[in-house]
């Protein structure tokens, strides 16, 4: 028997596909208690998988070399703390590489019980996982939804604000046999492009999602990257893309990002940035208009331009709105429920020399017993309360068609 978690760990490993190790490294970490994560990058293969001793409740620089996975509330509360994980166990899910440990004074309990679950047989089998201790947020019906949305309505038309995003929720009882990471895998095959993840941290929660929404990019040639992401309309039948019309009031919704993107530069007078876009992206069941921002770090002269730029840009006006202040303001007010890491962002700092933070969209919190689905619209002073409400069903549903058994 090896006398150091690494070597159990390569051990227990052998003979197990890639996912099957990051499932497996999930699950040993979730029944042992410990904070983690399991997540697909867009437009890769790779399920990646990181276990921590204990979260720290800030985040690092981005820049730095603390390697981890961020896990970000909209709003900072006692209840919703940051959370970073620090890369104490990561694989990168690649068949050829290892798993790396390291802290090998990680629980000797987390080694017992990962060479039981590297079994192949009991790898999806995980009964328990980490809940808000305030268990679901409530849901708002329909018909005050709508009169929130006109509220909103009729102060942005009465010039106090120029867009608000507003958002709701959807909670269902978990189905007879649900499998959670059955449930991330199906996330990975539907969504190739999306940063799916799953996210499961004692006290905190369990959150699973398909984001399409980049925040701050990092590469290996540090060069940084944001987007503009908002307009949404439905994909009907045979729309691509390229067949995609825009109405005026989304072509503006998506203009205010970009505006406000653009002023996060200027506050930090970087000017050598350059823009792609607007073009339109498809995400699961809906179109979205998106423009994209990188500039070289290192050309530009601005070695810390991530973490810069990640303190001006959360939460952008694709979440908050504009102006931001006056935004959150009514978003305060007017929503009844606590977005908690909905709206936030996540993702991993410095592992594989890239950092990849993502806004927490078309996620879920997924309690023992119930899922709740979190989504919000951009409102202007041009919105139809029904149409909104319509807009966040569609969202919630990139995530709930798979919880659709629970909904019967
Ligand atoms: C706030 C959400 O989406 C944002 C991203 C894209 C389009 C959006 C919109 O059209 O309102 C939102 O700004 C959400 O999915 O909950």
């Amino acid at each position: 028997m090896p006398d150091d978690i690494s070597s159990s760990i390569h051990q227990s490993t052998a003979g197990l596909s890639p996912q099957e190790i990051s499932f497996s490294l999930f699950k040993a970490a979730a029944q042992t208690e410990l904070p983690t994560a399991l997540w697909r990058l867009p437009n890769t293969p790779h399920v990646q998988a990181l276990v921590a001793k204990e979260t720290t409740h800030s985040l690092p620089p981005l820049e730095g070399p603390a390697k981890g996975f961020a896990f970000h509330p909209f709003q900072v509360s006692p209840t919703s703390p940051i959370n970073f994980l620090p890369a104490d166990i990561y694989y990168c899910g690649k068949a050829d590489e290892k798993v790396e440990v390291n802290a090998e004074e990680l629980m000797e309990r987390f080694r017992a019980v990962f060479s039981k679950t590297g079994q192949k047989q009991e790898i999806r089998s995980l009964q328990n996982w980490p809940q808000h201790p305030a268990g679901p947020v409530s849901a708002i019906r329909r018909d005050a939804f709508e009169q929130t949305v006109a509220t909103a309505v009729s102060a942005m038309q009465a010039g106090c604000l120029e867009k608000v995003v507003l958002s709701r929720t959807k909670t269902l009882p978990l189905f007879e046999g649900f499998d959670l990471l059955q449930t991330f895998d199906h996330l990975t095959q539907l969504y190739p492009t999306a940063f799916v993840s799953l996210v499961a941290i004692p006290g905190v929660g369990t959150w699973l999602g398909a984001t399409p929404e980049v925040l701050v990019q990092i590469d290996r040639h540090r060069v940084f990257r944001t987007v503009a992401l908002a307009g949404t309309q439905p994909i009907t039948d045979g729309l691509t893309p390229a067949d995609a019309i825009w109405r005026q009031k989304e072509i503006e919704e998506q203009a205010l990002v970009q505006r406000y993107i653009i002023s996060c530069f200027k506050h930090l007078r970087l000017r050598e940035y350059v823009e792609a876009g607007p073009r339109t992206i498809a995400a699961g069941n809906l179109l979205h208009l998106k423009t994209e921002y990188s500039a070289a770090m290192d050309e530009v002269g601005f070695q810390h331009l991530g973490t810069q730029m990640l303190e001006l840009l959360h939460p952008t006006s694709a979440v908050g709105g504009m102006p931001k202040a006056a935004a959150l303001k009514m978003i305060n007010e007017l929503e009844q429920h606590d977005r908690r890491y909905y709206s936030g962002f996540l993702g991993p700092v410095q592992l594989g020399q890239e950092t990849n933070l993502f806004v927490n969209l078309r996620c879920a919190e997924v309690g023992q017993d119930t899922v709740t689905a979190y989504a919000g619209a951009g409102m202007t002073a041009d919105s139809n309360p029904a149409k909104e409400w319509q807009e966040t069903e569609l969202k919630m549903q990139t995530v709930l068609r798979l919880f659709q058994a629970s909904e019967s």
